[in-house]
């Protein structure tokens, strides 16, 4: 099922908020900004990787995990989408 960026993100919100231990996005923010980066970055090489030599599905895959870990990093930093959004 699709879902939307602020969607996601509020969805992400209530997970960590509430503790859900069946959560992967809790047990990243838990495991701090060092995880997260590294995720961060893993997944923005990826995306560049499918964007230079996959379709255009393979990169719309990457591209949406990479708005995940970034989403990840925003709550584990204690941003909201507004805070983001100002300097758009
Ligand atoms: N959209 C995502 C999403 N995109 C990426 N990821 C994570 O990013 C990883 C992608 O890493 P890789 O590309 O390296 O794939 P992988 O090799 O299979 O995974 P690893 O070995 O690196 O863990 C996935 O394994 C997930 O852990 C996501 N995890 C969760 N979501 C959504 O977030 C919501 C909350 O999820 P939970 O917090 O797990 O309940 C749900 O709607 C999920 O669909």
């Amino acid at each position: 099922m699709s879902t939307s960026f602020d969607d996601l993100f509020a969805q992400l919100q209530a997970k960590v908020a509430a503790g859900d231990p069946a959560s992967g996005t809790v047990a990243a923010v838990q495991a701090g900004v060092h995880t997260i980066g590294k995720k961060l970055v893993e997944e923005a090489a990826e995306s560049w990787m499918a964007a230079e030599h996959e379709g255009p599905d393979r990169a719309a895959e990457e591209i949406s995990q990479l708005l995940y870990w970034t989403q990840a990093m925003m709550i584990a930093k204690g941003l909201t989408l507004d805070d983001v959004y100002t300097h758009l």
